[in-house]
């Protein structure tokens, strides 16, 4: 019998990236639940094309929309909408797995309910990772569920440490390859405007992640989920820059050897990887020949003066409490606001950094308490931008 997944975020370049899959595996593999934000009819189209069972959006006033989207498409696609009805999809004792690919903070719910309900979650979403932090992990462990990283450089340290001893792991260190995004080159960045900051040069991405990828909060943030996802000190954590983006990261073990995974840079790599592990699946994605690169393969250290965010991983980490969740919100509430046109690419630095060093919040105990914190951050961030102190 085949094999039902639940795509959260199934819109998104992901889910889209996911979808491909799945569509080359019939019979092996097929869809349950699609869930997305509030685009009804981009969802009913996905739910037509892959025959999906039931449709769902987050956003609850869009649930009319959707159901006139589906029945126009002549679909008998149950729907329902609302934050529980994606929880319900992400718990979902049917599912065989769950794709965890919505965009930001707002799949941090979803990502608790797979975890608690013992499901195999795949795990695109790295902000519900940052901000769950050791609360994510514990619901993990008592839920019983298996967690497969799907962010590139997380699935190939995942395979990296594949084989390694609880003993090798512990002196092990890693490596996080880094593109260094749209202005590895560029040494002034007064005046980075929302178009030149929403091209990636390696990767197709959604808006948030790919500004975070200019900024290098993007590496700021998969720096915390390795912390997380591998149960890993920061100090053996270590960033290199990489603008070919083949290497996707690798493990650095105490007798020299460095495991490391490669391939042309394509997401269904990775999300097959975390569909069919400990198994391997066709993709879809090219072949890597070594003998046909394009240009050779060169790694250099990122610039923290250039990319300060990079450095409040470490500090956000060191500093415990809510840090992370505070840096993680007031980073989203930044980008927000400058993809708003309301504050420069420079201004999305500050905000974090002042976030972080203004709001010192204690460990969050629940989930409640990791939402209180995250409203707190972006508060903060808005009322300095309302204030003129960001801009
Ligand atoms: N894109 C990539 O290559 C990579 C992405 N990631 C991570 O994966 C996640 C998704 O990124 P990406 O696909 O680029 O983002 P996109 O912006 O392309 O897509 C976001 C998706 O999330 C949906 N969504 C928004 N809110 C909710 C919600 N509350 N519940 C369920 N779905 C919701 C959107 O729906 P709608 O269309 O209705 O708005 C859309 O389907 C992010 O955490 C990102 O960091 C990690 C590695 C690589
Ligand atoms: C594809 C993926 O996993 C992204 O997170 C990617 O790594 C972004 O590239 P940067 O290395 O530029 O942040
Ligand atoms: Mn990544």
């Amino acid at each position: 019998m085949a094999k039902k997944i639940n795509i959260l975020g199934a819109t998104g370049s992901i889910g889209r990236s996911a979808l491909d899959v799945v569509s080359r595996h019939p019979g092996e593999w097929q869809v349950g639940v699609l869930a997305a934000g509030s685009r009804a009819e981009e969802l009913a189209a996905a739910c037509e094309a892959c025959g999906a069972e039931a449709a769902v959006l987050a956003d609850e006033s869009k649930l009319p929309e959707l159901q006139a989207a589906l029945k126009a498409r002549g679909l008998s696609t149950r729907a329902a909408a609302g934050e529980a009805a994606c929880c319900e999809a992400a718990s979902d004792p049917e599912a065989d797995a769950v794709l965890l690919a919505a965009s930001g903070a707002a799949g941090l719910p979803q990502a608790f309910a797979a975890a608690k309900a013992g499901k195999r979650m795949l795990l695109a979403n790295k902000e519900s990772v940052v901000c769950g932090g050791a609360l994510l992990q514990q619901a993990i462990r008592e839920g019983g569920a298996e967690l497969l990283p799907v962010d590139s450089e997380h699935s190939a340290i995942f395979q990296s440490l594949a084989a390694a001893t609880p003993a090798q792991r512990e002196k092990a260190v890693i490596w996080l390859t880094c593109s260094g995004g749209p202005f590895l080159r560029r040494m002034d960045l007064t005046g980075v405007t929302v178009e030149e900051a929403s091209t990636h040069p390696r990767w197709k991405m959604g808006r948030k992640i790919t500004v975070d990828s200019a900024t290098l909060m993007n590496k700021a943030l998969e720096v915390i989920e390795a912390r997380w996802l591998f149960d890993i000190p920061p100090e053996r954590i270590r960033v290199v820059i990489h603008p070919q983006s083949i290497l996707h990261s690798g493990v650095a073990f105490e007798d020299g050897a460095v495991m490391a995974e490669l391939g042309v840079p394509d997401m269904r790599t990775p999300i097959a990887v975390a569909m069919a592990w400990p198994e391997r699946t066709e993709s879809g994605a090219a072949a890597l020949d070594f003998t046909k690169l394009k240009e050779p393969l060169t790694f250099e250290a990122p610039d923290l003066e250039r990319f300060p965010q990079l450095k409040l991983a470490w500090e956000a980490l060191e500093a415990g409490g809510s840090a992370t969740i505070v840096l993680n919100a007031a980073n989203e509430a930044a980008v927000a606001a400058f993809l708003d046109r309301k504050i420069s690419f420079l201004g999305i630095g500050r905000a974090c950094r002042e976030a972080l060093s203004g709001l010192v919040l204690p460990a969050p105990k629940s989930l409640s308490d990791i939402y209180a914190a995250d409203r707190e951050a972006r508060s903060f961030v808005d009322s300095l931008i309302c204030s003129g102190r960001i801009s």
